[in-house]
C-alpha cells in the first residue's frame, strides 16, 4: 500500500502562497502527472511529497501514514531531477549502489541489485564506467537505476526528461513508461509537456497558479476540459461564447456563431445548463476542405485561410469566417491549402466539448 494523499495542503512562502488548498489522491501504483505552466507550483508539491519542503497546512499520507514529520530519508522515496546530479567521481555501478549503502543490504546483495537495476535500464555492461563516458539520456537512465534499486514506495520525477534533446525525448518517455510499468510503483511525474503527460500518464492532474484545474485521465481532460484554462493548455482549442438553447441528460444543445446550433455530448458538457456557455472546438479537429465540398456529418461554414504555417506532418492555418479568427491544425495529404484561397472549415459535433459560461 502505498497511496500518496495530499490532504487541504497549504504552502506559502512568506506572503506569497505558492500552492492553495489542495487535496489530491495519488493510487497505488498508478502514474500520475502533475501538469501546468511554470510557477502553477508542481515542483512545490513534489517537494512536500519528498519531504524537501514542509507544507504550511495540511497532511501529507504515503501508504496511509502521516509523513509530515518524517525526515526525506525514512520515507523511502525514488527522486530524479532534471539535473540528473550523478557524482562525478563515482563510476556507473558506485552511484547506483549509493542509496542501498545506507539500508543495511549486504554487498553481495548490493551487487545483484545494482545489475538488475542496470538491466531494467537496459544499460547492463556500464557498471565500471563513470558518468561522464556517457550520454545525457545513457546518463539520464543511470539516475533512474539509482532511484527504482532502493526499491520506493514511491517515485517522484521532476522534469526528468526535459534536459534531453528531442528525440531522445520520445524514446526515454517511452522507456521511462515500460519501467514503471514493469515495477508497478506509484509514481509521481512532473512536467509543463502536454504531449508528455497525454502519453504517459494513468492520471492527469492540471494545474494553474497553484491550483488544481481538472484531474483526469489523459481522454478526459483532453476531451472533456473542465475550464478554459485546460482546453488552452492541452493544445491549441478555439473557445468561442456559444449560449446553450437546450440541455438533457443526453447533452447540450448551443448556438455557435457563425455555424449554428451544435449538440455536444453530456459527457464533454459537465454542467452545462440553458444560458451561457462556451463551445470547445480543438484546432485538430477543425478541418479544411476545398470550397464546395459536401462533408457529410459535419457542420461547416466557408472561410478564407489568412495564415499557413508549417509544422513538418501538419500545417497549422490561421483562417478568418466573417468576424471571427480561428485555428486549424490539419494533416498535410496533398497540397496545402494557400494564404486567401477560399475553404469550407467542417467539424464533427462529437469533437467539441462545452463549458459552462460566466
Ligand atoms: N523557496 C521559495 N521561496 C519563494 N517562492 C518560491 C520558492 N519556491 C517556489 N516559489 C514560488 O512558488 C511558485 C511555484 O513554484 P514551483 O517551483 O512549484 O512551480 P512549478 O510549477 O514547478 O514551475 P517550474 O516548472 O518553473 O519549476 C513560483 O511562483 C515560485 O516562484
Amino acid at each position: 500500500m502505498s497511496s500518496v494523499i495530499l490532504k487541504d495542503i497549504v504552502k506559502r512562502f512568506g506572503d506569497f502562497t505558492a500552492v492553495h488548498k489542495t487535496t489530491l489522491e495519488i493510487p497505488d501504483g498508478a502514474f500520475v502527472t502533475l501538469l501546468g505552466p511554470s510557477g502553477c507550483g508542481k515542483t512545490t508539491n513534489l517537494r512536500m511529497i519528498a519531504g524537501l519542503l514542509d507544507p504550511t497546512e495540511g497532511e501529507i499520507l504515503i501508504g496511509g501514514k502521516r509523513m509530515n514529520d518524517t525526515p526525506i530519508h525514512k520515507r523511502n522515496l525514488g527522486i530524479v531531477f532534471q539535473n540528473y546530479a550523478l557524482f562525478p567521481h563515482k563510476t556507473v555501478a558506485e552511484n547506483v549502489a549509493f542509496g542501498l549503502k545506507y539500508r543495511k543490504v549486504s554487498r553481495d546483495e548490493i551487487a545483484r541489485r545494482v545489475k538488475d537495476a542496470l538491466e531494467l535500464v537496459q544499460l547492463p555492461h556500464v557498471g565500471d564506467r563513470h558518468p561522464k563516458a556517457l550520454s545525457g539520456g545513457q546518463q539520464q537512465r543511470i539516475a533512474l537505476a539509482r532511484a527504482i534499486v532502493i526499491n520506493p514506495d514511491v517515485l517522484l520525477l521532476d522534469e526528468p526528461l526535459s534536459a534531453l534533446d528531442a528525440n531522445l525525448r520520445e524514446d526515454m518517455r517511452v522507456e521511462l513508461k515500460r519501467i514503471q510499468d514493469r515495477i508497478g510503483v506509484t509514481t509521481v511525474f512532473v512536467t509543463h509537456d502536454q504531449s508528455e503527460a497525454l502519453a504517459m500518464s494513468d492520471k492527469i492532474v492540471v494545474m494553474s497558479a497553484g491550483h488544481v484545474e481538472q484531474v483526469g485521465t489523459p481522454e478526459e481532460v483532453y476531451n472533456a476540459p473542465a475550464s478554459e484554462f485546460v482546453a488552452n493548455f492541452l493544445g491549441a482549442s478555439n473557445i468561442f461564447d456559444a449560449p446553450c438553447t437546450q440541455a438533457s441528460a443526453q447533452g447540450a444543445t448551443l448556438d455557435a456563431p457563425v455555424f449554428g446550433p451544435v449538440e455536444v455530448a453530456a459527457a464533454r458538457a459537465p454542467g452545462v445548463v440553458s444560458g451561457p456557455a462556451k463551445l470547445v472546438l480543438r484546432a485538430e479537429k477543425l478541418q479544411l476542405m476545398p470550397q464546395g465540398a459536401v462533408p457529410t456529418g459535419m457542420i461547416s461554414a466557408p472561410a478564407t485561410v489568412e495564415t499557413v504555417d508549417y509544422q513538418g506532418q501538419t500545417v497549422r492555418y490561421f483562417i478568418r469566417l466573417g468576424e471571427r479568427q480561428m485555428q486549424a491544425i490539419n494533416m498535410i495529404d496533398e497540397r496545402p491549402f494557400a494564404e486567401g484561397e477560399a475553404v469550407l472549415a467542417a467539424f464533427r459535433p462529437r469533437d467539441c466539448a462545452a463549458l459552462r459560461g460566466a
